[in-house]
């Protein structure tokens, strides 16, 4: 089949740092300033319509801590995936997306009482969300609550997948209940609740073949305890999401088709609907962070290229050292400015080593006032960005138009001191 006729060509499997319109990003850049999120929402709807392809038969849900803005969550919701969510401010977000509690799940990990409060609270109106659930205590402070509704029972596979050690949840303790004591959890929550489903998530950014190895290793374990619990008297059987992307120019986009299809494959034959939770693969490519060049400081080993964006606005390579493409758009070929290229370490304004986005990579050498854009920052980076250092956090603009979120201030910052107080 020709990638014309696959679709291929109109819904490419990644879109690249290098396919985001150059002028564009510099119009944005000079209207609202940076450090700056560009969104698409549009690439949002078409990763959603990739993966309904790839999983024509499954509930495919978006792990909605990737992106939690509500431009991506109506596409996502018009797209037709449900919503998986971390947190009652989750449950919240999805809800006033627009959501029916019929597609909204909570996954509960050591959940504040707060949090429960709020949802068992919500549940009042929308009796069909469902809680996941990853301990026995978690059940009991449901039933507490007088929560007798859906529940998903959550399952540590003892299976672990990802691109670093700190997002590889599927062993971690911390996540689900013990695979072997499962069922037994399973047979106590149906003597109260109604139990739904079965849960498992391997982590984050799966991608190579030992991490896919993985994945129908969790997958097939799945299976198999669906049908030791009664594949028919659950309607769903979760196995989490993790779908990775490439984030290295030359790294390949992962077969999407394939790996649903090794899915199902591995999960065998079970009576409950397949149900997937990707994250990531929904908007990762769908958004770039565009920073300028404040300082560049020529030393022995490499160009420091000093930046207005820091860990507090994309905290990734900080936090895993993860890698992600970097255009210096001043300095494309073709451009009239000089393109020599050397090791450039690209570093933010925090107080921390581990500021830069990248170290001794070969750039073009920028000089003050250059505009960059750092790729794939679509999942996990205005999610994870803070207010460390007192930095506000940056703006984030739609690419076809409308600031998403404005940039806070340092009046935002300080809001909640001397008296100061959220409603
Ligand atoms: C329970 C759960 N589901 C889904 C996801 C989504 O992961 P990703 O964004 O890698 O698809 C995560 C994050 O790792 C998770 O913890
Ligand atoms: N925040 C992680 C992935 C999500 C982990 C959530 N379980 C990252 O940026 O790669």
């Amino acid at each position: 089949m020709s990638a014309e006729q696959s679709g291929e060509a109109e819904n490419p499997p990644i879109r690249r740092l290098t396919d985001w319109d150059t002028g564009r990003l510099r119009e944005l850049a000079s209207e609202h300033g940076t450090p700056l999120y560009v969104t698409d929402p549009e690439r949002v709807a078409e990763n959603c319509a990739r993966l309904r392809a790839a999983f024509p038969d499954a509930d495919v849900k978006y792990a909605v801590k990737a992106h939690t803005g509500r431009a991506v969550l109506e596409t996502v919701r018009e797209a037709g995936l449900d919503a998986e969510c971390a947190s009652a401010g989750e449950v919240r977000r999805a809800l006033d997306a627009g959501f029916s509690g019929d597609r909204v799940d909570y996954t509960a990990v050591n959940p504040p009482a707060r949090d429960l409060d709020a949802v068992v609270d919500w549940w009042g109106d929308h009796p069909d969300l469902t809680v996941t659930v990853g301990a026995r205590d978690t059940l009991d402070r449901l039933a507490e609550r007088g929560y007798d509704g859906r529940v998903c029972v959550r399952v540590n596979p003892g299976v672990g997948a990802g691109h670093h050690e700190k997002v590889r949840t599927g062993a971690a303790p911390k996540f689900g209940v013990p695979y072997d004591r499962a069922a037994d959890v399973v047979a106590d929550a149906r003597e109260q609740f109604d139990v739904v489903g079965l849960h498992a998530h391997a982590g984050s950014g799966i991608h190579g073949e030992e991490d896919l190895a993985a994945h129908r290793d969790l997958v097939a374990r799945m299976g198999e305890l669906a049908r030791e619990i009664g594949d028919d008297d659950i309607e769903f059987v979760d196995v989490g999401g993790g779908f990775g992307v490439p984030y290295r120019e030359d790294d390949p986009a992962l077969d999407i088709r394939a790996v649903a299809d090794a899915t199902r494959e591995a999960l065998g034959d079970v009576a409950a609907t397949l149900a997937v939770e990707p994250g990531r693969y929904v908007v990762a490519d769908a958004g770039v962070l565009l920073t300028e060049v404040n300082t560049v400081k020529p030393t022995p080993e490499v160009t420091v290229a000093g930046v207005d964006a820091g860990m507090t606005d994309l905290l990734r390579p900080a936090m895993y050292d993860a890698y992600h493409a970097i255009r210096n758009l001043d300095r494309e070929p073709g451009a009239d400015a000089s393109a020599d290229t050397g090791p450039v370490t690209v570093a933010g304004p925090i107080c921390e080593t581990g500021d830069t986005f990248c170290d001794g990579r070969e750039l073009p050498i920028p000089e003050r006032g250059d505009l960059l854009a750092v790729g794939n920052a679509g999942a996990y980076g205005y999610e994870m960005a803070s207010t460390y250092n007192s930095r506000p956090r940056p703006a984030e603009v739609r690419l076809a138009s409308d600031v998403l979120r404005a940039r806070e201030t340092l009046a935002g910052v300080t809001r909640l001191e001397h008296g100061g107080r959220d409603e």
